[in-house]
């Protein structure tokens, strides 16, 4: 395409053989994103969709500890990049390629070139969803994303508490701004079930169902506070893996049933917005 539009500014470009980029966002750090990003996707791959995993999260990649894999991807043709496949998901990370515990120090610009890499320099191949692990907060790396790629649309993540669904309101309003609709919330850490049965409410469970409803947005489920759901992640076997009938993971697969509806009803509307253009 080179020979198109010397100069031009490029807009956001369709990944070929990928139907749908989802990213999943949070605005509080430490509320489980990763988690359900890493088990979203896992859950995704074993309804039988082609998923890929992009880790977004440049300054904590922690997506290689969490799907057990710390193999460096290989460099194949002219610098494209093979992903790396875990679980049966294909994923990329700056902790692959820049492993270790120095902290990353990194400029604007480099960082918006690592994410453009993520998604254009990698081998994808074919995917029905392409799930993004964005860093807590709102900023950069939305916007880079937002001008190298179409998003079908955003996960918000949050706990219940009030602290948090405060930054998960920035987080909307900053998908809001960049024009990325969202497809739901998600409350993370919603309740923990004690020994005896009963059900501890820890960080004021239903309160991003709330939020969501107060927003007009659906509320994609819920996930309970598990010690399992953290010591598997550190292990790198995700309690997705588990399948569809686990009670750890079923909300897990909730969330993946109801995300999956949600892109398609909204790549369905996008659809017609081109048709009538
Ligand atoms: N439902 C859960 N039950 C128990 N532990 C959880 C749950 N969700 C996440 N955790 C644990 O909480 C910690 C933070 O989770 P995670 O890394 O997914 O959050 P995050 O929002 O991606 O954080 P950040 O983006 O700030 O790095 C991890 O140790 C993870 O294992």
């Amino acid at each position: 395409m080179g020979h198109m539009g010397h100069g031009a500014p490029q807009g956001p470009q369709r990944l070929p053989g990928i139907a749908n980029v989802i990213a999943i966002g949070s605005g509080k750090g430490g509320v489980g994103k990763t988690t359900t990003s890493v088990n979203l996707a896992i859950a995704l791959a074993k309804l039988g969709y082609r998923v890929g995993l992009v880790d977004a999260d440049i300054y904590g990649p922690n997506v290689p500890i969490m799907l057990g894999t710390q193999r460096q991807p290989n460099v194949v043709g002219e610098n494209r990049i093979e992903p790396i496949q875990a679980h049966g998901v294909k994923f990329i990370s700056i902790g692959l390629i820049s492993p270790g515990d120095k902290p990353m120090v990194m400029r604007g610009p480099m960082l918006h070139q690592i994410i453009r890499q993520f998604l254009q320099q990698v081998e994808w191949g074919e995917l029905d969803y392409l799930v993004v692990d964005l860093p807590p907060g709102t900023g950069d790396v939305v916007i880079s994303l937002v001008q190298t790629v179409p998003l079908t649309g955003a996960v918000v993540v949050s706990t219940g508490s009030s602290v948090a669904l405060q930054d998960a309101r920035k987080a909307l309003e900053m998908f809001h701004q960049v024009n990325v609709e969202v497809l739901g919330m998600v409350e993370n850490m919603s309740q923990m079930r004690m020994p005896d049965g009963t059900m501890l409410d820890v960080f004021g469970a239903g309160g991003t169902e709330q939020t969501a409803r107060q927003f007009g947005l659906p509320f994609l489920g819920s996930v309970d506070l598990d010690p399992e759901i953290r010591s598997s992640g550190d292990r790198g076997l995700p309690v997705a893996l588990g399948g569809e009938t686990s009670e750890r993971a079923k909300g897990f697969y909730e969330i993946a049933r109801n995300v999956i509806s949600r892109a398609a009803e909204v790549s369905a509307k996008s659809d017609d917005v081109l048709e009538i253009t």
